[in-house]
């Protein structure tokens, strides 16, 4: 386990013991919606402001945001909090940091002489470049990627998002061409347009997030020549932005305008990294799932990466002192978003919140099985022909039925995942800490804790993900100085859900969900 006590050898980030009224704030980048919240020294958030933002999806499988108004969002929910922070009676001044976390992967790239993005992000559930991935596959060589950066081949990381933009769009190949082609996941995007653009050019990232990219060596965190060969980068024409430790005081530079103008960006990691600081995985065998767009099991392997081999990833959990901590992770592409589906798509609730009302005015699925593969099915089956699939539909059919499956799908696919890390971990988790927005739903937590056999613990305060933003930075400005003054934080309230169903009982319904997966398999083959 790493520990903050030595950060005297971290000469980037001195530790400045900080007054008791200090606050630190967390921007929480994700996929549908953005967040700031201000944590006080006990991890408790005491004012906060989210924005939901605009989802475009201009073809079937395509998926992207528009780069400049993730930062309009991010400064107007600093604003917004700060405002609210304000009329509570604090000052401003009082916050002393701030962290970022973010959604992973979702490919951003832009000019690095004038900042501007040259073509929108194209998020990580994105699946339009399949074919480009499939031929990468055949490639010779591609059978040694995993062991290189922990990352099997799909349409998940950065590098196949990257590849397409170069190949299609001309402002991309142009920049390229002219060596002006800056590359970054959202942090690193945040990051440099809060620092105020290419003046500044503060151009960094962190290692959980340059872990998504496919070019970092999950063993050295640097970004490794044998990767980019493989993927035929010419490292004259593409700007990646530099791996520094998540937890830095300098490296991440200030916020340049707005309400905070001057306040250090200390903290960064990719928001599943976040939520298992959060939820203070801090020591190897610790878990974490996080229910949002996605859902992903990350569990803490200590301070050697562990290689899967059946099916999940390899991801740097941290590197708060030099001394990066990893974790195995199971990924889920879809899971509080099948909600927004059945919401935005098909109507049948007004609020995500809706959802457990709706699927208990059934007693059971009806016989109904929903695999939810919107972008393929990720882990640890990475099916990547496979394609969202309802199965069981009758004339009995209701719409609570098709809720109840949809719900069933992600704890379902979390099972398989459990029993992959068991397999890669040796060591079966004895509980499971959860938060995420659909973790609000107590029959989606009970379900699930039904199908995997063992309690799920769920923290009264669901916003770990930044929280774990929010103690990076704080370490790094020496807010809080060891993991112990944490050992407190978020502790009160937990609620835990007993599995209530027999091993038979459990089985037999994993049994008709795996039949279901394979029967999913083929559909996106053209
Ligand atoms: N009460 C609820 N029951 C079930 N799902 C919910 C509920 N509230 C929110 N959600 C789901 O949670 C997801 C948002 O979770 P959040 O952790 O905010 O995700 P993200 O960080 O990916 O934006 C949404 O997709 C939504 O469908
Ligand atoms: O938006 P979330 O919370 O589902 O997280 C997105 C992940 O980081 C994608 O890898």
């Amino acid at each position: 386990m790493s520990v903050l006590s030595d950060k005297s050898d971290n000469s980037d980030s001195p530790v400045l013991v900080a007054p008791h009224d200090s606050y630190v704030g967390s921007i929480d980048q994700g996929t549908t919606s953005t967040r700031f919240l201000i944590f006080n020294r006990e991890g408790e958030p005491v004012a906060s402001h989210q924005i939901e933002f605009k989802q475009y999806y201009p073809h079937p499988g395509w998926h992207e945001h528009d780069p400049l108004e993730i930062i309009t969002s991010i400064e107007d929910c600093i604003e917004g909090a700060v405002k609210t922070f304000e009329t509570q009676g604090h000052s401003a001044r009082s916050i002393k940091a701030v962290g970022i976390t973010n959604q992973r992967e979702t490919t951003v790239v832009w000019d690095n002489e004038t900042g501007e993005p040259l073509y929108n992000a194209i998020v990580w559930t994105d699946t339009r470049h399949q074919n480009l991935v499939r031929k990468l596959k055949a490639r010779l060589g591609a059978d040694k990627l995993q062991d290189l950066c922990g990352l099997p081949l799909s349409t998940y990381p950065s590098v196949g998002k990257l590849l397409w933009m170069i190949e299609n769009v001309p402002k991309v190949s142009e920049a390229y061409e002219k060596g002006r082609l800056a590359f970054g996941t959202i942090d690193a995007w945040a990051v440099y347009r809060l620092n105020g653009g290419p003046k500044a050019n503060v151009f960094v990232t962190d290692p959980s997030n340059a872990s998504r990219s496919m070019f970092m060596n999950i063993h050295t965190l640097k970004y490794d020549e044998q990767l980019l060969d493989f993927f035929r980068f010419d490292m004259a024409k593409l700007k990646l932005p530099k791996i520094v430790r998540s937890s830095d005081s300098k490296a991440y530079g200030t916020l340049t305008t707005g309400i905070l103008k001057g306040i250090p960006i200390a903290g960064c990691l990719g928001d599943q990294s976040a939520a298992l600081v959060g939820q203070k995985g801090f020591s190897p065998g610790r878990a974490k799932n996080t229910y949002g767009t996605g859902c992903f099991l990350l569990y803490h392997v200590g301070d050697k990466p562990v290689i899967s081999t059946h099916g999940l990833l390899t991801t740097v959990a941290y590197d708060f002192d030099g001394k990066p901590q990893y974790a195995l992770e199971g990924s889920i592409a879809v899971a509080g978003s099948s909600i927004k589906f059945l919401q935005n798509n098909f109507g049948f609730i007004d609020s995500s919140s809706e959802i457990s009302v709706l699927a208990e005015t059934v007693e059971d699925n009806g016989g109904v099985t929903f695999v939810t593969a919107f972008s393929g099915l990720f882990a640890p089956y990475w099916y990547d022909d496979a394609r969202g699939t309802i199965f069981g539909i009758t004339a009995y059919t209701q719409k609570g039925h098709v809720a109840r499956a949809t719900l069933e799908a992600t704890c379902f696919q979390t099972k398989a995942i459990l029993d992959a890390m068991a397999k890669d971990s040796g060591r079966p988790l004895a509980e499971l800490a959860v938060d995420g927005g659909m973790t609000n739903s107590d029959l989606c937590m009970q379900t699930q804790a039904d199908l995997i056999g063992i309690p799920v613990e769920r923290p009264r305060m669901l916003e770990t993900t930044a929280l774990g933003a929010a103690i990076a930075a704080g370490f790094a400005i020496g807010v809080w100085q060891s993991f112990d003054e944490l050992k407190n934080v978020n502790i009160a309230g937990v609620k835990t859900f007993e599995p209530k169903i027999n091993k038979e009982e459990r089985e037999k319904k994993f049994g008709r969900w795996e039949k279901a997966v394979e029967m999913c398999r083929g559909w996106a083959n053209e």
